[in-house]
């Protein structure tokens, strides 16, 4: 402890147990547990993880203070053993320690993602949002699998330029989906007990299971990364790609000073992403449902700006401020990663009298400020898109802090998600689609009672979803589906 940090406190937090501190506070929900400490002990909630200093952000307030305006104490990642060390070779884009290697990522993300580079991305989702609403047609009651190849496809095609996948069981989708869930589920789950008794990783493979099989299918997942990205570098040398964020990357390779291995593990990582626009699909269905009026409304906003001759597009988009404001509550409300990304701060620092020492996780609550009553009012807990809205019905910053998106589903600093703008427009266009041609009911049982809806969730590792249901999905008129059949024509023509 320097003479600058002597005599300030640490935040106040639950009691702890010897050795293991508060391990066994902990569970798949943590946000509950940490919200309701937040009543007990503040925004600030102190943790010691068996010798790891973690503190809790509860408020906006405190996380804006820390993750945004002092990002250059509080950029850095857990140093996960399993997770970077042992199976990603230190180079999943997310999980990078902050420094060098995660500044010339970072550089050559953005500059495949920023919210004008999206732009060349439109044809892709235009494409994708017509295929899902004809497999919605078609097949309704396999909803899951379809926005989910949905949304595999689209960002496979924007990093790979990947043709569309027809099936949520296409081999790129698989991979990329089991190693995000394998990566998870290995990190968090099986090996859990290695984060916090280092010494364990050196056990032989015969007495952990999952170090072998984790071993196994990092080492055979790895070369097939590098292929992926190997194509489109030959087709861009040879000028057959078209625009994708690889190709961004490789014309540039040089001037953001990456290597093969590491644009391979770069892009790979921003691939495994889609997961997380499935999951959003999934709380708007259940919001769509449990909100009816919302959906009447929204629907009538494209009846007056669409009309009923052709399906939405981008073009809409400013003309759409309530759909637009729809997707802000669906991230708002039951944000798919409640607990945010974590960070790690690289110095000792004092911050309201408390004294946060340098090696901290920070764990932002997104699910608690994204409900907090003082920022959002006494119906935080409410899906109510007007919040976003002005008195004209016209988007507002009604909310500081929130970087112009209303809430914190997409976290902090310099590690906010990359892949942003490029996830609003995807879901901007997926719902008003949607909206467009079904009208949503909620599920009935055999008997034909209303099915019980809830807000409980299925913690999934990378995302947490609302649990399953069997929406009624209806054409809103009837000549929609012809509508939608001669918009597929056209795109599959393109
Ligand atoms: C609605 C969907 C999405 C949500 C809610 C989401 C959320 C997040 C969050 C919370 C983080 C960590 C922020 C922090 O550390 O404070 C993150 C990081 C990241 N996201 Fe997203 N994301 C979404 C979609 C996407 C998409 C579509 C892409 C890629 C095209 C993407 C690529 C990334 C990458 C590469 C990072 C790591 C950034 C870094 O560590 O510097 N995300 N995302």
């Amino acid at each position: 402890r320097s003479r600058k940090t002597k005599g300030f406190k640490l935040p106040p937090g639950p009691p702890r147990l010897p050795i293991i501190g508060n391990v066994h506070q902990l569970s798949i929900d943590a946000w509950t547990t940490f919200t309701a400490w937040k009543d007990e002990y503040g925004p600030i909630v102190y943790l010691n993880l068996a010798g790891q200093n973690v503190i809790v952000l509860n408020t906006l307030e405190v996380a804006s203070d820390l993750l945004d305006d002092r990002a250059a104490i509080y950029s850095d990642r857990p140093n996960w053993i399993v997770a970077c060390q042992m199976l990603t070779e230190g180079l999943f884009m997310p999980f990078v320690r902050y420094g060098e290697t995660w500044r010339r990522m970072r550089r050559a993300a953005h500059q495949g993602l920023h919210q004008n580079a999206v732009e060349k991305y439109k044809p892709i989702q235009t494409k994708e949002a017509t295929l899902l609403l004809n497999d919605l047609l078609q097949d309704s009651g396999n909803w899951v699998e379809h926005v989910r190849r949905a949304g595999g496809s689209t960002v496979l095609g924007v990093t790979y330029d990947i043709p569309t996948l027809p099936s949520v069981n296409d081999t790129e989708l698989r991979l990329i989906y089991d190693f995000t869930i394998h990566l998870v589920n290995t990190a968090y789950v099986d090996s859990f007990v290695v984060e916090f008794f280092p010494w364990i990783r050196h056990f032989p493979a015969w007495m952990m299971s999952w170090k072998a099989r984790a071993l196994r299918w990092s080492q055979e997942s790895i070369p097939i990364f590098l292929s992926m990205f190997q194509k489109v570098k030959t087709d861009w040398g040879n000028g057959l790609a078209r625009p994708s964020l690889t190709g961004v990357v490789v014309e540039q390779q040089a001037k953001f000073g990456l290597t093969d291995k590491e644009v391979a593990w770069m892009v790979a990582a921003i691939a495994a992403a889609s997961e997380t626009m499935s999951g959003v699909l999934a709380w708007f269905f259940l919001a769509m449902v449990m909100y009816p009026e919302v959906q009447v409304k929204a629907q009538a906003e494209l009846d007056r700006v669409v009309g009923r001759d052709r399906l939405p597009n981008f073009d809409d988009m400013q003309h759409l401020p309530y759909i637009r404001a729809i997707i802000k509550e669906a991230l708002r409300l039951n944000p798919v990663d409640p607990l945010g990304l974590q960070h790690r701060s690289i110095e000792d620092d004092i911050y309201k009298g408390y004294f946060i020492p340098k090696g901290t996780i920070c764990i932002a609550n997104v699910w608690a400020m994204n409900r907090d009553v003082d920022v959002y009012g006494p119906d935080a807990h409410l899906f109510k898109p007007e919040r976003h809205l002005d008195k004209e019905g016209n988007l507002c910053q009604a909310f500081p802090r929130t970087k112009n998106e209303g809430h914190n589903t997409f976290g902090f600093g310099r590690r906010i998600c990359v892949g942003r703008y490029l996830a609003n427009n995807s879901l901007f266009l997926n719902m008003a689609s949607i909206l467009w041609l079904f009208a949503i009911h909620p599920p009935v049982n055999d008997d034909g009672s209303p099915v019980k809806l809830t807000e409980d969730t299925i913690n999934e590792g990378l995302v947490v979803r609302p649990n399953h249901y069997d929406y009624i999905f209806k054409p809103r008129f009837a000549e929609a589906p012809k509508i939608v059949e001669e918009a597929l024509t056209a795109v599959t023509q393109v």
